[in-house]
């Protein structure tokens, strides 16, 4: 098979599909490889190391999108709809649920999307989101931390206090991957740490690493009320896989926080969850101020530590990139019923129920399309 891998347009988006060691284990198995010329440098991959793993290099975006399969980080956007033509099968994420320009351009060109994000395996683990959200798990306690300080528009506290100091709050919205990992950082930095997930289940699990250096607490709206308004930082990271994330901290409650507090709502990929995170920010102008508090809404926050979100990456999508070349994707799919979750666009159809439903677009399964 053709495998193309565009560079990557989002602002700040420095992770590259493949690695040239990805690129290496496709060639060794009989598919060619094409890379947009500098599309790993951001990465600090060369186009030679590309070369010397086996890939071509080519010149514009325009002949990496000429391939079978692309694959990509970032979800398209809309300078890149262009390329997109009947049949091709586009590997990446794309978040769709709140993405509608982009969903009615994949059904438009009947493009084969397969979403990294809704690849679940049987135990219901996301495992191609995974590594990204311990990534953005990690990183917004970090950032979360620098954007309390005074001079970045926060409060003015130190997460972890000094001797005769309180230290500071995090209440962390959703304890899967992202929040785990936040909730982490938290703790280590030397923060009063609250978790507030749906699943008691999971709060046993947490309770069971963490012990009592969390508060775990069952989210509801009582609950989450009472932690937004005593925290100085709040993560939000829930998701409900494909879907619009639910907007579980009303605009009320973000005005019950106080001044220079901050927010970092890492499900803002899905839409978010706060009722103020009304807009997506990028690495650029990552933050805005409302109602005083310190929203932080960036969708692609492992772009910025590019050298590890790549590998880390790339070491979980490629495997399955193998599977659609070897068998081609249909075979793959049928094969594999992790994969073929991940199928949300085909002939036409929204074939993720959670986005079609996000959409008010009918929904088709792909095994029905797969087994045509
Ligand atoms: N902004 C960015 O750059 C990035 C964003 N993400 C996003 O982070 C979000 C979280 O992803 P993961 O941690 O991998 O998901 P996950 O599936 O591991 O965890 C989600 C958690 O939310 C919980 N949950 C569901 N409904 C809830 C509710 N009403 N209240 C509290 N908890 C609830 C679930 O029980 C689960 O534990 C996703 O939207 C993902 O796309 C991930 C990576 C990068
Ligand atoms: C999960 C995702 O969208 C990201 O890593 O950018």
């Amino acid at each position: 098979m053709r495998i193309g891998v565009p560079k990557e347009v989002k602002n700040n988006e420095n992770r590259v599909a493949m690695t040239p060691a990805g690129a290496f284990n496709l060639k060794s198995a009989g598919h060619e490889v094409f890379i947009q010329k500098g599309a790993g440098l951001g990465s600090s991959f060369t186009d030679e190391d590309y070369i010397a793993a086996g890939a071509k290099i080519v010149e514009t975006a325009a002949q990496a999108w000429e391939a079978e399969m692309v694959m990509k980080v970032k979800e398209p956007v809309a300078s890149e709809y262009g390329y997109f033509s009947e049949g091709l099968i586009l590997f990446t994420y794309l978040h769709l649920a709140p993405e509608l320009e982009l969903t009615k351009a994949l059904l438009d060109k009947k493009v084969v999307g397969i979403a990294y994000e809704t690849v679940q395996l049987p135990n219901n683990s996301l495992p191609l989101l995974a590594p990204m959200s311990e990534v953005a798990g990690r990183m917004a306690t970090q950032i979360g931390a620098q954007y309390l300080e005074k001079t970045q528009g926060g409060k003015g506290i130190l997460l972890s206090g000094v001797p005769g100091v309180s230290r500071g709050k995090v209440a962390v919205i959703g304890g899967g991957q992202a929040g785990t990992n936040a909730a982490r950082i938290a703790i280590g930095m030397g923060a009063q740490v609250t978790v507030l997930d749906l699943s008691v289940d999971r709060l046993r699990q947490l309770d069971e690493i963490f012990g009592n250096d969390i508060q775990t607490l069952v989210s509801n709206p009582f609950n989450i009320a009472e932690s937004v308004r005593d925290a100085d930082l709040v993560v939000g990271a829930v998701l409900i896989p494909g879907a619009r994330a639910p907007k579980l901290v009303s605009e009320e409650m973000v005005k019950s926080m106080k001044p220079g507090s901050v927010l970092v709502d890492v499900a803002i990929d899905q839409g978010g969850i706060f009722a103020t995170s009304d807009r997506v920010t990028t690495h650029d102008e990552p933050t805005y101020v409302k109602h005083g508090v310190v929203h932080y809404a960036v969708a692609n926050m492992p772009g910025a530590v590019p050298q590890t979100s790549t590998t880390a990456l790339t070491n979980v999508t490629v495997p399955y990139a193998l599977q659609i070349a070897n068998k081609g994707f249909k075979q793959a799919c049928l094969d594999n019923l992790s994969l073929q979750k991940g199928i949300n666009t085909l002939e036409g159809h929204v074939t993720y129920k959670a986005v079609a439903d996000a959409q008010g677009i009918e929904y088709v399964a792909a095994e029905t399309l797969l087994n045509k």
